[in-house]
């Protein structure tokens, strides 16, 4: 079977997303990753469009790319004037990519009303274009734009347009699904009725307003596409494209289709939160193959089983794709999950111990008070300690208070702590001002803490989370804490529960600092 080309337009595409945009540098540092993923084509801009895409093309010419050719992206030429005096088609050329893709009108009623020019001049607007990029470009890519809208308002128009890309040599038609509305079972008839009129190798540009660019994408290779386009996480204009993420996986382990070496798609996971870092969202953990909860299993049935066997609850292996088998605990949790996360924290346990059952029991109740421990496995693992007996008080809080002040109705309210802790029989007493009253708190537990343990001034509070917990039976306006803490080795997160928002952060801050200084007690005397 023929290799498949991918063809990524993340910095394209992609940046048609809402609330996405790339630097330059960010564009260039992306278009590595790629090149080392193995994609063979990344599209890097419409230079006729903007500056930076002009640079980027300028740029990218002094990088060194193991194997991926860059194309500049642009569209058929305006009416009334001929390719060489078409200033977006001379941007094309200009910018010295390995590749030049235009987009050209395929659907009648968007060459009435958007170009708004007579139907046979559009096919001379796509015939010339071409016929002038493939004299100056070395390769060159037609995407036909709402092509399968096109097909199924005027057939025998669509198909006209295409052979007009066709004469004029394009290297590759892309069928691009733009409105991002069709079946897959409308693209699989669609795609097999192009094939009996063109022979040029025919791609797929799928939109994901059905939910269905990846399964479009799929079903297009399987009636014979030879090159997919498509994004990094599915960014894209609208509800975005079909996400390669999940396409990639999809033609190797189900299809198997040769597109990436496995070395490479092993760093698929790494590309996707690369990507998402730097364009600085958050990145989607339910994303199929690639995301935090792929693979997350939470349902102690499921668990108990994919001990047994992985493929019990698993698809293909998370390995494939860099990712890995996750279990979570929560009051859906049975012994199989228990003893799992014990075995992650090198905790021995075994199912029949008392203490396993007591453990499970102390989540239930303690989750039917509002607290989660997915997100919180440093709270959870210092539950496991204390049930065991292994668990090391290295101090108490003998007291606190926390003080939030407004002088004067023009002035910033002022939050200060004071906190007392014993270490070891001596007592400390600190006060600290924050940005209001939970950060003062935490600075006055630290610097009450860090005169005994000086690495507590390597952690730093990432994230902080406050959900009011929906009023029902045990739970009834309480109030939930989530942070993040890390060190320069590593993330953890704890949880604290109160009615009272200070009390919850301060449990959720305690559990912090214990797990940082458990962790440093074992880091330093390992296990034998
Ligand atoms: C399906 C897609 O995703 S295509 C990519 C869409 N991406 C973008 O539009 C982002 C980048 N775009 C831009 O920066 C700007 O739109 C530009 C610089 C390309 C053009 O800007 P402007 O000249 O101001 O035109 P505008 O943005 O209003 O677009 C409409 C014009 O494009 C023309 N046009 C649209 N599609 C085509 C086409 N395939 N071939 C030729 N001309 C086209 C329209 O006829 C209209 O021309 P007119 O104003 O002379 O009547
Ligand atoms: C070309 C393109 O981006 C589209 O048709 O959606």
């Amino acid at each position: 079977m023929s290799l498949v080309k991918l063809y990524d337009t993340t910095l394209r595409d992609g940046t048609q997303a809402e609330d996405i945009s790339f630097l330059v540098e960010d564009k260039i540092r992306i278009a590595h990753k790629l090149d080392e993923c193995g994609i063979h084509y990344i599209e890097g801009g419409w230079p006729g469009s903007n500056p930076k895409d002009v640079a980027f093309f300028k740029d990218i010419k002094k990088e060194k790319l193991s194997q991926a050719k860059i194309a500049a992206f642009g569209s058929t030429r305006r009416a009334k004037i001929t390719p060489d005096k078409d200033q977006n088609l001379r941007t094309l050329v200009d910018s010295k990519a390995d590749a030049a893709t235009i987009f050209g009108k395929t659907w009648d009623f968007h060459v009435h009303e958007a170009l708004r020019i007579p139907l046979e001049e559009n096919l001379e607007l796509i015939f010339d274009s071409l016929e002038f990029l493939k004299k100056n470009m070395p390769e060159v890519f037609y995407d036909a734009e709402h092509f399968f809208d096109g097909y199924k308002s005027n057939p025998e128009y669509a198909i006209k347009t295409l052979q007009a890309a066709q004469q004029a040599g394009a290297d590759c038609i892309i069928l691009c699904d733009t409105n991002g509305g069709s079946m897959p079972y409308e693209i699989a008839a669609i795609v097999d009725e192009v094939k009996k009129h063109i022979k040029t190798p025919l791609g797929i540009h799928a939109h994901n307003d059905g939910e269905c660019a990846v399964a479009n994408s799929i079903i297009s290779v399987q009636q014979g596409i030879v090159h997919v386009q498509g994004t990094i996480n599915g960014f894209g204009e609208r509800c975005g494209n079909a996400n390669l993420c999940s396409i990639i996986p999809a033609l190797k382990v189900k299809m198997k289709r040769d597109c990436i070496s496995d070395a490479q798609m092993k760093t698929l996971r790494d590309l996707s939160r690369y990507v998402y870092e730097l364009a600085n969202l958050a990145p989607n953990k339910h994303q199929p193959y690639v995301g935090n909860s792929a693979f997350a299993h939470k349902g102690g049935v499921h668990v108990s089983a994919i001990q047994r066997h992985p493929e019990t609850y698993e698809h293909m292996r998370p390995e494939l794709v860099g990712n890995t088998t996750r279990v979570l605990v929560s009051d859906l949790s049975g012994r199989a999950n228990i003893l799992a996360k014990a075995t992650e924290f090198n905790i021995n346990l075994d199912s029949k111990d008392p203490v396993t059952l007591e453990i499970l029991e102390d989540i239930k109740s303690m989750e039917n008070r509002g607290y989660q421990f997915e997100g919180a496995e440093a709270s959870f693992e210092l539950l496991m300690k204390r049930a065991l007996g292994t668990h090391r008080k290295f101090f108490s809080v003998i007291g606190f208070r926390v003080i939030d002040e407004k002088r004067t109705e023009d002035d910033q309210p002022i939050s200060e702590a004071t906190i007392k802790v014993k270490v070891g029989g001596k007592v400390e007493h600190t006060a600290s001002e924050g940005h209001g009253p939970v950060n003062a708190l935490d600075n006055a537990l630290r610097k009450a803490l860090e005169k005994f343990y000086p690495k507590l001034k390597d952690v730093k509070l990432h994230d902080y989370k406050v959900r009011v917990l929906p009023a029902g039976q045990g739970t009834a306006s309480s109030i939930r804490v989530l942070i993040e803490s890390g060190d320069k080795e590593g993330r953890w997160g704890t949880v604290g529960v109160s009615s009272n928002v200070i009390e919850a952060s301060y449990q959720a801050l305690v559990d912090a600092i214990e797990f940082k200084l458990h962790k440093d007690e074992e880091t330093a005397a390992p296990k034998k």
